[in-house]
């Protein structure tokens, strides 16, 4: 073993190698970089970790993950990370031996994933999510050696279907290849299990390939990470995870579990009834919310929520009669959501009309919209932002500063943290005739009377529903 200097990490292995084909004493730390010597100068690699490593003849080939310097790398740039091979030769048959112990030693060591079910989803975003998959996923997972089962979705609710009933303990974890309309769709498919306990902790990891993309925007954005498919690969390859609260929307015995957001009035309307411009991609939220300013529409109706600690001045004292239908339910059948009595808690109202009514999870709503940037992956609280009326400039104005969550500040939104929720929506004011949407998750909850494709069914009808929220009952891959 050769000496370290005294201010390096600590090694797991140090010995004379040959690099490049000159002797030095190369070092596997135990941050899993490796250090050797040429030129007289001191060399690092693997500065964002190891992958993998392969004996090839007398060489070993490590392959590593270093930061992005702009410059062209073998493996090719990869957001801020860049795939980098890195040849060393032991001196010995023995030294190769106890080298290739090190390093598997070293790997085992770092809990990382080693089989994963993986679903592609075809038709999220700009439909490129197989490309991305075969060009940017796939290579870095099968250079990490994990085992991968891959599934495209192939029509809408498929992915729920197959997690309701897989073998979750043949996996480490899931992967959705989409938007954040399948993350949903395998959340509610694990909630609808017996095993429900177990199998929600087999943490979801996201790759961004929708036209949205909120999970994994608010996943890499707090850490510096670009919202590419490379970092939330790479997230998902290091295996840590963090918990995240699971709300449950019920109306009668129906329930529907989100983890993104529900929205009502100008939110909802962008889109859902953007969908036509699906071909955009994300630019489709811009063009059509501007087509939506101009003709703005206003709600009737009243929103009750119990506020957080902190949050108690906002709406007016109420009472609500809370649906207690929604607690029937065999328990053995699936989650049926918190065990809160929602009766007990201290309600506040607001009245409309209503311009948006907006509850988020997490932060991010897209890659280009911080929704809500207070919101915790698992405070156990929703973000509430309501808009009661607000003249046009303004709102186009607003609507511009969704791109940093400036848009909260506005004397024209409140924003508040709430426990639990409940939706009475109404008509437009316009035209009682007409209703709304009440979009969750990017998915259509319920459709009120004359509203955009009322004549496509939902799960939920347009009425009273009542929001209850679990605190970090789902698991996710996370870059922290
Ligand atoms: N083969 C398919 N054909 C049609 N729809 C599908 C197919 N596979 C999955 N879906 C549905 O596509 C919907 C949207 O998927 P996804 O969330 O991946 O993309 P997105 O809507 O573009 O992105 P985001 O939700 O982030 O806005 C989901 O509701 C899913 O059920």
């Amino acid at each position: 073993m050769d000496r370290q200097p005294e201010n390096d990490p600590p090694a797991i292995i140090s010995y004379r190698v040959l690099v490049n084909g000159v002797v030095t004493p190369l070092t596997l730390t135990v941050e899993g970089e490796l250090r050797w010597t040429e030129s007289g100068r001191r060399k690092t690699t693997a500065k964002k970790g190891i992958l993998s490593f392969v004996v090839e003849g007398n060489k070993v080939r490590v392959k590593t993950l270093v930061e992005r310097e702009g410059g062209i790398c073998c493996g090719g740039n990869v957001g801020d990370y860049a795939r980098k091979d890195f040849d060393f030769e032991p001196l010995s048959d023995e030294s190769r031996k106890l080298w290739c112990d090190k390093l598997h030693e070293h790997l085992d060591s770092l809990g990382r994933p080693k089989k994963l079910f993986v679903f592609v989803n075809p038709f999220g975003g700009k439909k490129s999510a197989r490309k991305i998959f075969v060009e940017e996923v796939k290579p870095l997972f099968e250079d990490a050696n994990i085992q991968l089962e891959i599934q495209e979705t192939k029509y809408q609710l498929h992915a729920k279907e197959i997690v309701r009933s897989m073998d979750v303990s043949k996996y480490d974890g899931i992967v959705c290849v989409s938007g954040d309309g399948v993350l949903v769709e395998v959340v509610n498919g694990l909630l609808e299990r017996a095993d429900w306990r177990t199998a929600l902790k087999l943490p979801i990891g996201m790759i961004p390939a929708g036209s949205g993309n909120g999970m994994i925007k608010s996943l890499l954005e707090p850490v510096g990470l670009p919202c590419s498919a490379t970092s939330a690969t790479i997230s998902i390859i290091r295996g840590s995870t963090r918990s995240l609260d699971v709300a449950t929307i019920s109306q009668g015995t129906t329930k529907f579990f989100s983890v993104l957001m529900l929205a009502w009035g100008l939110v909802a309307d962008i889109d859902i009834e953007s969908e036509k411009f699906r071909w955009m991609g994300s630019a489709r939220f811009d063009v059509y919310g501007l087509q939506r300013i101009i003709c703005l529409r206003q709600y009737n109706g009243r929103i009750l929520f119990v506020p957080a600690p902190g949050f108690e001045s906002y709406g007016q004292p109420a009472i609500c009669n809370v649906d207690k239908e929604s607690y029937v339910g065999d328990k053995a059948l699936g989650y049926q959501g918190p065990d809160t009595k929602l009766e007990d808690l201290d309600w506040r109202e607001m009245k409309g009309p209503f311009v948006s009514v907006w509850l988020h999870n997490v932060p991010w709503g897209a890659e280009n919209t911080l929704a809500a940037p207070d919101a915790k992956f698992s405070d156990g609280f929703l973000d509430l932002i309501v808009m009661k009326d607000c003249p046009k400039l303004a709102l186009m104005s607003l609507m511009t500063k969704l791109n940093d969550g400036t848009h909260v500040q506005s004397p024209y939104v409140s924003y508040l943290k709430v426990k639990a929720f409940v939706l009475e929506p109404g008509a437009r004011i316009d035209d009682q005739d007409k209703e709304g949407i009440i979009d969750s998750d990017g998915e259509v909850l319920a459709r009120g009377k004359r509203s955009y494709k009322c004549d496509q069914k939902a799960l939920m009808s347009y009425n009273k529903l009542q929001i209850s929220v679990d605190q970090g009952l789902a698991t996710l891959y996370s870059p922290e």
